[in-house]
């Protein structure tokens, strides 16, 4: 159903070889790595990162490490699973974790600290001759790294005695350094020490490619970072405005214990589907960030975190907007959008395929392409954002035979809405 291309400009991306289905699963996929964001860790298990919270009766199921004591278990399936997983909390994890000097360091740099750890006992493992091991660091490797604009999240507080210098240089030299000493207290062996131009390559790799994972909302409304993900072939979907992918993760699924799953970790795959049907010879691409933000964010998350300009055609049509038409845009977009639905069956619109090269098409046919219709913009929008307050999730459509009829989900908050329901509100909305 997919293949892999280069995609001038882009780099990879990723193609459907047969008309995909709108809400086909297009892609299901299990993370290469999974690790624990270091503020939140103590809620979720650190194998699945399912939330204690979710499970029937937390108090009793969580398993702390039997070795460090430091991170819990969501049950003894999954402490066994993480115990023999060389990329979770293993044996070598665990050690070189606790014999790290984490002191004085911000959540995000011990958040990086897990990554290279479990890079290095990946490293080692795959030294010792362990062929999965080996497959996992060949795939890390080839990720995209684009050179960095702005410091890694990790960066952006100096470590102690350095002063207020948090240069790339110095921030990765404090890692790399307490990485070092750390492996050579628990005699770890050459194979697993990382250069300190290798970790800056990881770190940039995992900055580019890790997909935040979600913590469900707190009674505040806020929504906190539980881990990062990293997938070999969802690593290589790129984004756009008006995307035709949207990512649906499961981490708290069932509360059923690990050992009734079908293996621990089953509730760890990404899962990718279609918004609408996409023909054959068509690029998968997703949004990095939620739908509704404006240009302006949109640009900058694309420039600073991801190192390119985002020239998609939302992007081309809202740049010509002036600030009278961003004003406009709430009310005159619901008109918009009926009119679109209207002229259209809202495929010209939802599909937006004017808007992609065709296959083999190159940056002579992306030049010629105009912006996305203002009112397909509308339409889009209203369609695919999750209507409930504050939550900025993409509802896609449940996969077919999913005997839920015309139903939308949304990636976020699993809210449902049936196309007629949606028909009926732009009709009120009118
Ligand atoms: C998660 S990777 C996507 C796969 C990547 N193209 C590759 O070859 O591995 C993200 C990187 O892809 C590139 N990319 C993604 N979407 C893009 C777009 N719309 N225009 C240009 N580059 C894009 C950027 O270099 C970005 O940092």
């Amino acid at each position: 159903m997919l293949e892999v291309r280069e995609v001038p400009g882009k780099g990879r991306g990723v193609f459907a070889t047969r008309t995909i289905t709108g809400g086909e699963v297009v892609l299901r996929e299990p993370p290469l790595l999974l690790y624990p964001q270091q503020s939140t860790a103590a809620a979720f298990c650190s194998f699945c990162l399912r939330a204690f919270n979710s499970l029937e009766d937390s108090a009793a199921a969580v398993v702390p490490c039997g070795t460090c004591g430091r991170v819990g278990f969501c049950s003894s399936a999954c402490a066994a699973a993480a115990a023999a997983d060389v990329g979770s909390h293993c044996a070598a994890v665990c050690g070189l974790l606790a014999a790290c000097n984490t002191a004085g360091l911000s959540d995000e740099q011990q958040t990086a600290l897990q990554f290279l750890a479990r890079c290095c006992a990946l490293r080692q493992a795959a030294a010792a001759g362990d062929a999965a091991a080996a497959a996992r660091c060949a795939a890390i490797a080839g990720l995209a790294a684009p050179p960095p604009l702005v410091p890694h999240p990790a960066e952006q507080q100096s470590a102690p005695g350095t002063g207020s210098n948090s240069s790339t240089d110095v921030v990765v030299r404090e890692l790399h350094g307490r990485l070092s000493h750390a492996l050579a207290a628990i005699g770890a062996g050459p194979a697993a020490a990382l250069s300190p131009a290798e970790a800056a390559e990881l770190l940039r790799k995992e900055a580019t490619n890790g997909y935040g994972v979600m913590a469900p909302s707190a009674p505040d409304g806020e929504r906190r970072i539980r881990g990062t993900a990293l997938y070999a072939q969802a690593s290589l979907i790129n984004h756009e405005c008006l995307p035709n992918v949207a990512r649906f993760d499961r981490f708290d699924a069932s509360s059923a214990p690990a050992s009734s799953a079908p293996h621990p970790g089953a509730n760890t795959a990404v899962e990718f589907r279609a918004l609408h049907d996409i023909p054959a010879g068509e690029e998968l691409t997703q949004s990095y960030f939620p739908l509704p933000w404006p240009l302006a964010d949109r640009q900058q998350r694309c420039q600073e975190d991801y190192g390119f300009q985002c020239t998609c055609p939302r992007c081309k049509e809202e740049a010509t907007w002036s600030d009278s038409e961003w004003e406009a845009d709430g009310d005159a977009g619901m008109e918009d959008a009926l009119a679109a639905e209207g002229a259209a069956d809202g495929a010209a619109c939802g599909h937006h395929s004017h808007q992609h090269d065709a296959p083999g098409g190159g940056p002579a046919a992306a030049e010629q392409e105009g912006g996305a219709d203002p009112a397909c913009i509308s339409l889009f929008l209203l369609k695919y954002v999750c209507p409930a307050e504050g939550c900025y999730g993409t509802l896609a459509p449940l996969p077919p035979g999913a005997g839920a009829g015309d139903q939308y989900e949304c990636n976020m908050c699993g809210r449902r809405r049936s196309e007629a329901e949606f028909m009926a509100e732009l009709e009120a909305a009118q």
